[in-house]
């Protein structure tokens, strides 16, 4: 059984269909990269995969349950989590307040008083800084972590927005466009750490212009073309598909 498993995607905007009938299905421990022309309907299929927007029909299931529709939070919780082509930092907060704030709060309890916090709520607090403090060491934002993240780069913003969805310990991650914008050398650093978290076992689809980078990156390529699976398979065969070419062809 696949671990996630989209099956005939409908989505409408007004009079336009943004996915027809899209069907994907991605294995457990899979690094697969999703391509398509301009509007072929890529960020839409990660909006419905990961609640941002509720499909018009078809079915979302991860590990096995049917989460169509499910709110983001709710799926960050279960294990999938994405990433958006804009990062989502705060921009008048450090690098490191960024990541902290980014672990999951599921009992609120950083709006209690110090005093009133039991040990276990301390141990817990302690346990979120020393994670942050761990991903800020392994993406190189060591040097940044008091700058505001306004300052960073858009590479390091990438590289930030990576440092925090990781502090939600994601089983599978969905990444808009992580090398938009992004410096030949960042993107190469940013590469490299989406193939370690791949090879520690982490599930990751990766939508991108970028198709040198992916290629190289990916197992496997799905091609989108006006909201419907056009190709699928290892990058090479994908890329040297007549109809793939076409369909770039003709944006
Ligand atoms: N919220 C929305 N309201 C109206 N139309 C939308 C909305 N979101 C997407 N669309 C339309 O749906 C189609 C698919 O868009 P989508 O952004 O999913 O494509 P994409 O493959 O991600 O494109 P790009 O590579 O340009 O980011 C496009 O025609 C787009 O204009």
């Amino acid at each position: 059984m696949s671990l996630l498993d989209v099956d005939g995607l409908v989505k409408d905007f007004g009079g336009l269909r943004a996915l027809d009938d899209l069907s994907v299905s991605v294995d457990r421990g899979e690094l697969v990269g999703v391509m398509g022309p301009n509007g072929a309907g890529k960020s839409t299929f990660f909006n419905c995969v990961s609640g941002v927007v509720a499909p018009d029909a078809g079915t979302v299931r991860f590990d096995g349950e049917d989460v169509t529709g499910d709110a983001p939070e709710s799926l960050a919780k279960t294990g999938l989590v994405r990433t958006f082509q804009r990062t989502r930092e705060l921009e008048t907060m450090t690098v490191r307040d960024n990541v902290r704030l980014a672990a999951p709060d599921q009992r609120g309890e950083r709006a209690l008083p110090a005093l009133l916090r039991t040990s276990g709520m301390r141990e817990e607090e302690q346990a979120v800084r020393d994670r942050a403090d761990e991903l800020i060491e392994a993406f190189e934002l060591d040097h940044l972590k008091d700058e505001y993240s306004g300052a960073l780069s858009g590479g390091q913003r990438k590289l930030l927005e990576l440092a925090r969805v990781l502090m939600l310990d994601p089983e599978v991650l969905l990444l808009d466009e992580p090398f938009a914008g992004v410096n030949p050398t960042l993107t190469n650093e940013i590469a490299g750490r989406i193939a370690d978290l791949n090879d520690e076992g982490m599930t990751v689809v990766i939508i991108e212009h970028e198709l040198e980078t992916l290629t190289e990156l990916v197992d496997r390529l799905v091609v989108l073309e006006q909201g419907s699976l056009l190709v699928e398979g290892e990058p090479a065969a994908v890329l040297a598909d007549e109809r793939v070419i076409e369909a770039y062809l003709g944006e």
